[in-house]
């Protein structure tokens, strides 16, 4: 794997890249030289972001002799806000290369005691000239704002008039870019610590900050990217160790597994059996998006336990599937299953999509047998009512679980503040029953038994309609049983594909249809095209 790969996929906590930057340090790195060479590599980024040439007929003057270009007919207008720490000391040495290359920059520095380092950046940039503002209203005509105030320093709560000043700015609508993370952001958590600045953009430093991968910190973070300064790996591997605990999704990590390779000499049911056990006379559509999420996945043969009634319907839409009639309660909720249904005969059973929450038994059978089990929505529900932890306990296979947060909070009652941190949640959930826990979201982030969490990192809010977590839940299953047919020990990576394959779907269905045009019916189709653009 090489180094880009390597980096993307990691996520650190503030005190995680203390210890890194400190081994660097430690190593003989000069912490100046290190400021210098990051905030070069920001500003270099901040200027292609905003060339100052955007006018097509350029005639700039002269230089003015100090080596500082003169392009007063294409000025961009730059705010540069400026924290006591080392990310003040960043905004500082960027705002000295702006005014290099001719941006008009203005400097707004709300604190007296500074940093040393920081202080004689300060120093420097007052002796060359740059403007400094005592007034926020002062930055009011800026085109863009840079964030400087603070990095992963922050612990406390912003208060009093810094938080005024960073409420008035959000309101101005500029266009502000964070360097490191926005300010007022917690590292670890994206918890909001008073107030915080909405970025548009938030140019990450060194190493991703785990913060900026929690639901709560998206309103804030806008465009995301990683300024990599060339961490030496072995520097990370040393506080990490050589697999992360938290890992951050990336198509590279898919890649390694997607497609997944078939034997020429196979048979469907070598290729994983899967039963679906989903619907009600009250919720039909969500077994039949189920089942197409499933069919997206590849799985060899698909079997789909619905009431009785909804047989036919089943068998239109979905005309490979063998569907299976069971008999139903009075409301049309699968009642029991036909005897002739062997739960061991499948490779894995996903269960739970609009089966109500009368299908108390169902959940019970299929939580007793020995196969791996995805539950779902009313599943989930059931499960709760069942016990979560003193019902999963002694199950030897594996489980998967699939709620969003208020679905989490009634399996999990005692888990607090899951959206303060769904990372900790995640982790403490899987550490408890011994499952693998996919907390579903705008950032969804997957747990195992043994500590481990995953994080994907892009998705889009198109998912956020009814329905696109039944064809997820599909897609898990189609995936599992395919893994659990190649005799594949580790089941939680085919639940992280399945995430990643999901949300890119609804990415390439935003693009094609807007974020407005995706339809789970829709999102069905366009797992397909996710995969071979991958190829
Ligand atoms: N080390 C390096 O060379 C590299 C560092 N890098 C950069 O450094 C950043 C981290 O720098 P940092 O550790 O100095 O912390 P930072 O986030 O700037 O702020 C801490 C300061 O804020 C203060 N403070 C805290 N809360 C406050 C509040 N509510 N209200 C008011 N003040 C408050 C706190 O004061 P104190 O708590 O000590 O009183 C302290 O002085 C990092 O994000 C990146 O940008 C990268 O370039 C890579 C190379
Ligand atoms: N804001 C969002 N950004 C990205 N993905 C989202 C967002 N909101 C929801 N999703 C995704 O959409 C799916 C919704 O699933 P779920 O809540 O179970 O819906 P349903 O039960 O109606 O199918 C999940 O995969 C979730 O991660
Ligand atoms: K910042």
């Amino acid at each position: 794997m090489n180094r880009y790969e390597r980096i993307q996929q990691i996520a650190v906590t503030a005190a995680q890249m203390r210890e890194i930057e400190g081994r660097i340090f430690a190593g003989g790195m000069p912490v100046a030289a290190l400021m210098e060479k990051v905030a070069g590599l920001i500003s270099q980024r901040v200027q292609s972001l905003f060339p100052l040439l955007l006018n097509p007929t350029p005639s700039p003057s002269p230089s003015n002799g100090e080596g500082r270009r003169d392009f007063s007919e294409f000025l961009v207008r730059v705010g540069v806000l400026v924290g006591p720490g080392h990310n003040g000391g960043d905004a500082l040495v960027v705002a000295r290369e702006l005014h290099f290359r001719g941006y008009q920059v203005k400097i707004y520095r709300p604190f007296s005691k500074l940093k040393d380092l920081t202080a004689q950046h300060d120093l420097y940039a007052q002796s060359l000239g740059i403007c400094y503002v005592e007034d926020i209203a002062d930055l009011q005509d800026c085109d863009l704002i840079i964030d400087g105030l603070f990095g992963f320093g922050l612990e406390r709560e912003i208060k009093d008039n810094l938080a005024e000043t960073i409420n008035g700015l959000n309101e101005w609508s500029k266009l502000v870019i964070s360097i490191d993370l926005p300010s007022g952001l917690h590292t670890d958590t994206g918890e909001v610590l008073g107030t915080a600045i909405k970025a548009n953009h938030t140019l990450c430093l060194g190493l991703w900050k785990l913060g900026l991968l929690q639901d709560q910190a998206l309103e804030y973070v806008g465009k995301a990217e990683l300024i990599d300064f060339d961490i030496p790996l072995a520097d990370v591997t040393a506080i990490l160790g050589e697999m992360p605990q938290i890992q951050r999704v990336t198509k590279g990590f898919i890649k390694e597994h997607l497609p997944l390779s078939r034997p020429a000499v196979t048979h469907k049911y070598k290729q994983g059996h899967l039963l679906l056990i989903c619907g009600s006379r009250k919720y039909a559509g969500g077994a039949i998006l189920t089942g197409l999420g499933a069919r997206g996945s590849g799985v060899g043969m698909l079997s789909i336990a619905v009431p009785e009634s909804l047989k036919s319907l089943l068998v239109s839409h979905l005309p490979e599937a063998l569907i299976i009639g069971c008999e139903e309660t009075e409301s049309g909720a699968i009642a029991s299953l036909p005897q002739a249904v062997d739960l061991g005969s499948y490779d894995a059973i996903a269960c739970g999509p609009g089966i109500t929450t009368e299908a108390t038994t169902i959940v019970e059978e299929v939580l007793a047998n020995n196969k791996p089990v995805i539950l779902d929505a009313d599943g989930l529900n059931i499960l709760a009512q069942l016990g979560t932890i003193s019902t999963l306990q002694n199950r030897q296979v594996t489980t998967v679980l699939t709620p969003h947060a208020g679905e989490f909070k009634r399996l999990f009652p005692d888990i607090e503040n899951v959206q303060q941190n769904r990372v900790e949640a995640v982790k403490k959930a899987a550490e408890l029953t011994g499952s693998i826990v996919l907390l579903k979201g705008a950032r969804t982030a997957i747990g195992n038994a043994s500590g481990k969490v995953w994080i994907i990192p892009e998705s889009t809010p198109a998912l956020a309609r009814g329905g696109s977590g039944d064809v997820l839940t599909g897609l898990i299953g189609g995936l599992l049983a395919q893994g659990v047919a190649a005799n594949i020990n580790s089941l939680v990576e085919r639940v992280v594909i399945a995430a990643w394959w999901h949300a890119q779907a609804g990415i390439l269905a935003a693009k094609e249809r807007t974020e407005l045009g995706v339809d789970a019916f829709t999102l069905t189709q366009f797992l397909n095209p996710v995969l071979s653009g991958l190829l």
